[in-house]
């Protein structure tokens, strides 16, 4: 089987692979491709956004460029960097107006657009809010609505547990996504972030680097062989 170019490592798209069909519930559904869409990392910019406002906030303070980035959770390694900025790290995104004012991803907005409108294709953005929840779970569904539509507050699933969630694909920048379900149904597509870059993909571990690249090739990849 030919594999699509942005698949890195060598599994081939369905073979052994759980299958989400097993949890539809009716033929007309069976046929059709969920795909769940991550939002820090994948639409929007949780990184770039949190080092303009720490570097605002606290100018005298030491930061990590993004291309120096490595490992998923920002604090761990502002921490490493000075003894007392995982705090300062923390206030950024515990702040009002964080997850409002981030920026899209580039052409996340425009592919997000495009995936919704394929025919037998159900999109949803899955997304994880913070437990500080003054702000995150509301500015996340403001943030949609202002850059998709209010139609698309249908299409918002707000989950501590992404391994719960029944679909065929999860596009996502987090390298490690555990919880109860120890085999979820989706397949797992590592969106590339400035932390996640530099690291070796096994098989059949998947990649895709932006959304400038032709997403749409795994799509048709999982749907032909589901
Ligand atoms: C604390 C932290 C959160 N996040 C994102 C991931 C989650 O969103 P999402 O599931 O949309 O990627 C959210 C809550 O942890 O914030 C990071 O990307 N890096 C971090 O260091
Ligand atoms: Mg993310």
């Amino acid at each position: 089987m030919s594999l699509p170019k942005l698949l890195r490592g060598g599994g081939a798209l369905s073979a052994g692979l759980r299958n989400c069909r097993t949890c539809s519930s009716s033929a007309t559904s069976a046929r059709r491709l969920r795909v769940l869409v991550d939002m820090d990392g994948v639409l929007a910019d949780f990184e770039g956004g949190f080092l303009k406002k720490y570097r605002a906030l606290y100018p005298k303070e030491p930061y990590i460029d993004l291309e120096d980035r490595r490992g998923f959770w920002v604090s761990e390694q502002y921490e490493k960097l000075k003894p007392g900025l995982s705090e300062k790290a923390m206030s950024i995104w515990e702040a009002k107006n964080f997850f409002l004012d981030l920026d899209p991803i580039d052409g996340a907005v425009e592919a997000l657009k495009e995936m919704s409108r394929l025919p037998s294709t159900d999109v949803f953005i899955c997304t994880s809010p913070i437990k500080r929840y003054q702000f995150c779970p509301y500015e996340k569904y403001a943030w949609v609505e202002r850059h998709f539509g209010h139609e698309f507050l249908e299409q918002i699933i707000l989950t501590r547990d992404k391994t719960v969630v029944c679909a065929d694909l999860l596009i996502d920048d987090r390298p490690d996504i555990t919880g109860a379900e120890p085999n979820p149904r989706w397949e797992h597509i590592l969106f590339t972030a400035c932390h996640n870059r530099h690291l070796s993909m096994t098989p059949p571990d998947w990649r895709l680097p932006s959304w400038r690249e032709d997403w749409k090739e795994l799509l048709d990849s999982k749907r032909q062989h589901s």
